[in-house]
C-alpha cells in the first residue's frame, strides 16, 4: 500500500526525517493531553479542588497538537507543491523531448488530463500518504506502551484488534485499487474519446453522424460513472468496516473497565486514560484508510507519470552538422522502417547532393510521409544506413540538422498567438519591415489590411480564423523571413488547396526553394517537373529513381502511376 516510488522522490527523506520527529512529538502530546484530562476528572471525583495546574498542562497540549498539526499542513504543502512542480516540468519536457511519436502513443487527451488533473492529484497523494503514514507508523505505538502501563489487559484487548482491522484494511484496499484502476484507465479513454470527437467535429457534423457519436461520447461516460461508483461502493464499506471494528474494540475495553471499576479492581484515573487513549490509537489508521480511497486516484496518476517518464528516450545522434552547403550529400543505405503495428517501409537507398529539389510520388499509402518523416528525424530507422555531411549516423534526430530544417506539412500549425509571432516564428528578432516583407512575398496582404490590429493581432484557436491557403501561407512567411535554414521539407504542402491557390502558392514558392536541399513529398503531377530527381515509391518500396525525363523514357512504374493520376485528376 505504501508506495517505494515515493521514496525516489527528491527530498523524500529529509521530509520523512522531519515528518517522523514531529509524529513523536504529536505522540507524546497526545499521551499528556489525556493523562492531564484523566487526572483532573480523577482529583474532581474523589472531590478535591480543579488542580489548575493540570488543567493548563491539558490546554497547552491540545494547543501544542493543533500547532503540529498547522506545521505539517505547511511543510507538506510547501513540499508536495514543489516536488510535482518539478514532475510536471518533467513530464512535459519528456513530452516536447520525444515529439509526436509519445502523443500519438500516449493520446492527447491522456497527456493533457496527466498533466493538468493528474498532477494535482498526485500532489493531493502525496500529501496525504506523508502525513497519515507516518502517523500511523508512530502514533499507535507511543499510545499503546502508555496503555500498557495504565492498564496492561485494556491495552492487549486493543492490540488483539488491531491486527484484524489491518487485515480487512488490506483485502478492502486492494479490491479498491484494482476498481480504482479501471476507473483511471476508463478517464483516460474518456479524455482521449473527447478531445477526438472534438478535432472530428466537422467530418461528424458534415456527415449527420454527431447524434451517434454521441451515443459512444455517453456510453464511455457513463461506463466511468460506473467505475467510479464500483470504487466509491468499496470505500464505503470499508469505512463501515473499520468503524465497526473500532466501536467495537472500544466497546469492548470500556465493558471490561466498567466492570472492573464497579468490582474494584480497576482505579478510576487508569481506565479513564484508556478510555480517552483507545480512539487516539485506533484514529490514525482510520484516516489513513477514509483518505487512502481519497488517493488512489492520484497513486493511478503518479504510476503512469512514472512509466513514461521511464519510457526509453527516442534515439537521438549528437552530430555536429554544418549549414547545408552545395557540396553537402545525404545518403541512405537500404534504409528501412517498421511500425509497430504497421507495414513495412523501405528498402530506400539514395544519394541527395547540394541544393537539389527532389520529389517524392507514390500513391496515397505509398509511404511518402514515413520517408519524410524518417529523413526529418521524428522517426528512427532500423539501422545505421545514413551518412550526413561525411558522418555516419542511425538516425536523422540530430538537433543540429532540426536546426537547418523548414518542415511545412499539409496543416501548417497556426500558434495562438498575433499574426507577427506566427510569422517571426523561427526568427524572432526580425523587423517589421522584414516580416511585412515575407507578407508581400506569399500574398497576404489582403489579409494584414483586413486585421484590425494589423500584425498585432491574435490568430489560431479561438482567436481569428484562417483559411487553409492562408495558414499556408504563413508557413511560407516564416520559410521566407529565415535565411540560415536551408533545408526545406514539404509534405503534400498544397494538397487540399483549390487549384487556383495552388498555382498562386507554387509560383511564389519556386523561387523560395532556391539555394535549399528540398524534400517534396507530393501526388500532383504538375510539382514533378520542376523537381531536379523524383524518388517513386509503392507500397512502401522505393521502386524508381531518376529525373523526370529519365523516369518519362524508362515508361515504368512512375509513368504507370502518372498516367493513373492524370485519370484521377481528370475525372475530378
Ligand atoms: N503511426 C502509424 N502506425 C501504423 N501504420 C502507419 C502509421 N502511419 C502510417 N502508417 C501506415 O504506413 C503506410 C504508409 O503511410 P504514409 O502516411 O507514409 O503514406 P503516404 O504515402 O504519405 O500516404 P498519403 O499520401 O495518403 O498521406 C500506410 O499503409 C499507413 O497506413
Amino acid at each position: 500500500m505504501i508506495d517505494r516510488h515515493l521514496f525516489e522522490l527528491a527530498g523524500a527523506n529529509a521530509i520523512t526525517r522531519r515528518l517522523a520527529v514531529l509524529e513523536v512529538l504529536q505522540a507524546f502530546l497526545i499521551i499528556g493531553q489525556a493523562l492531564s484530562l484523566s487526572a483532573v476528572l480523577t482529583k474532581l471525583w474523589q472531590g478535591h479542588a480543579i488542580d489548575w495546574l493540570l488543567l493548563l498542562s491539558f490546554a497547552l497540549c491540545f494547543a501544542g497538537r493543533q500547532g503540529l498539526d498547522w506545521l505539517r499542513g505547511i511543510w507538506l504543502d510547501k513540499y508536495s507543491g514543489q516536488v510535482t512542480e518539478e514532475l510536471r516540468q518533467k513530464l512535459l519536457t519528456k513530452v516536447f523531448n520525444e515529439g509526436q511519436a509519445l502523443v500519438q502513443k500516449q493520446g492527447t487527451g491522456s497527456l493533457i488530463t496527466m498533466a493538468l488533473d493528474g498532477i494535482d492529484e498526485v500532489r493531493n497523494y502525496i500529501k496525504l500518504v506523508f502525513s497519515k503514514v507516518l502517523t500511523m507508523m508512530a502514533v499507535p505505538v507511543f499510545v499503546f506502551v502508555c496503555m500498557l502501563f495504565l492498564n496492561w489487559q485494556s491495552a492487549l484487548i486493543l492490540l488483539v484488534m488491531y491486527p484484524l482491522i489491518v487485515l480487512f484494511m488490506i483485502i478492502l484496499g486492494y479490491a479498491a485499487q484494482a476498481r480504482a484502476e479501471a476507473q483511471f484507465g476508463n478517464f483516460q479513454r474518456l479524455s482521449n474519446n473527447f478531445i477526438d470527437s472534438l478535432r472530428g467535429i466537422d467530418t461528424l457534423k458534415y456527415f449527420g453522424l454527431s447524434k451517434r457519436y454521441a451515443k459512444s461520447i455517453f456510453k464511455t461516460s457513463e461506463n466511468f460513472r460506473k467505475k467510479t461508483m464500483s470504487v466509491l461502493k468499496v470505500a464505503m464499506l470499508s469505512t463501515f468496516a473499520l468503524d465497526f471494528f473500532t466501536t467495537l474494540s472500544i466497546a469492548i475495553v470500556a465493558v471490561y473497565l466498567g466492570f472492573g471499576l464497579m468490582n474494584g479492581t480497576v482505579q478510576l484515573f487508569p481506565a479513564l486514560g484508556i478510555l480517552i487513549l483507545a480512539p487516539e490509537y485506533f484514529l490514525p489508521i482510520r484516516n489513513f484508510a477514509n483518505d487512502f480511497h481519497a488517493t488512489l486516484n492520484g497513486k493511478n496518476a503518479f504510476h503512469r507519470i512514472n512509466d513514461l517518464l521511464k519510457m526509453p528516450k527516442e534515439k537521438a545522434a549528437e552530430i555536429d552538422l554544418t549549414s547545408w552547403q552545395a557540396d553537402d550529400e545525404l545518403e541512405l543505405k537500404d534504409l528501412n522502417f517498421e511500425y509497430a503495428d504497421g507495414p513495412e517501409i523501405g528498402p530506400v537507398s539514395v544519394k541527395v547532393k547540394g541544393y537539389q529539389k527532389i520529389g517524392i510520388v507514390g500513391m496515397s499509402g505509398s509511404g511518402k510521409s514515413t520517408l519524410i518523416n524518417l529523413l526529418a528525424g521524428f522517426l528512427t530507422p532500423n539501422a545505421e544506413q545514413i551518412r550526413v555531411q561525411g558522418h555516419t549516423a542511425d538516425t536523422m534526430n540530430i538537433p543540429a540538422w532540426h536546426k537547418q530544417l523548414i518542415y511545412i506539412p499539409q496543416h501548417p500549425y497556426v500558434f495562438t498567438a498575433t499574426l507577427r509571432e506566427n510569422i517571426a516564428f523561427y526568427t524572432p528578432e526580425a523587423s517589421e519591415a522584414e516580416i511585412k516583407e515575407a507578407i508581400h512575398v506569399v500574398g497576404l496582404d489582403d489579409l494584414l489590411a483586413e486585421l484590425p490590429k494589423g500584425l498585432d493581432t491574435m490568430i489560431g484557436q479561438g482567436k481569428r480564423v484562417l483559411s487553409g491557403g492562408q495558414v499556408q501561407r504563413i508557413a511560407l512567411a516564416r520559410a521566407f523571413l529565415d535565411q540560415e535554414r536551408r533545408v526545406m521539407i514539404f509534405d503534400e504542402p498544397t494538397a487540399h488547396l483549390d487549384i487556383e491557390t495552388e498555382i498562386d502558392l507554387k509560383e511564389r514558392m519556386l523561387p523560395l526553394m532556391e539555394k535549399h536541399l528540398v524534400l517534396f513529398a507530393t501526388h500532383r503531377l504538375h510539382w514533378l517537373r520542376q523537381m531536379d530527381y523524383i524518388l517513386v515509391m509503392d507500397h512502401g518500396k522505393l521502386v524508381e529513381q531518376g529525373t523526370f525525363d529519365d523516369l518519362t523514357k524508362k515508361n515504368g512504374y512512375f509513368v504507370k502511376l502518372t498516367q493513373e493520376m492524370r485519370g484521377e485528376s481528370d475525372a475530378r
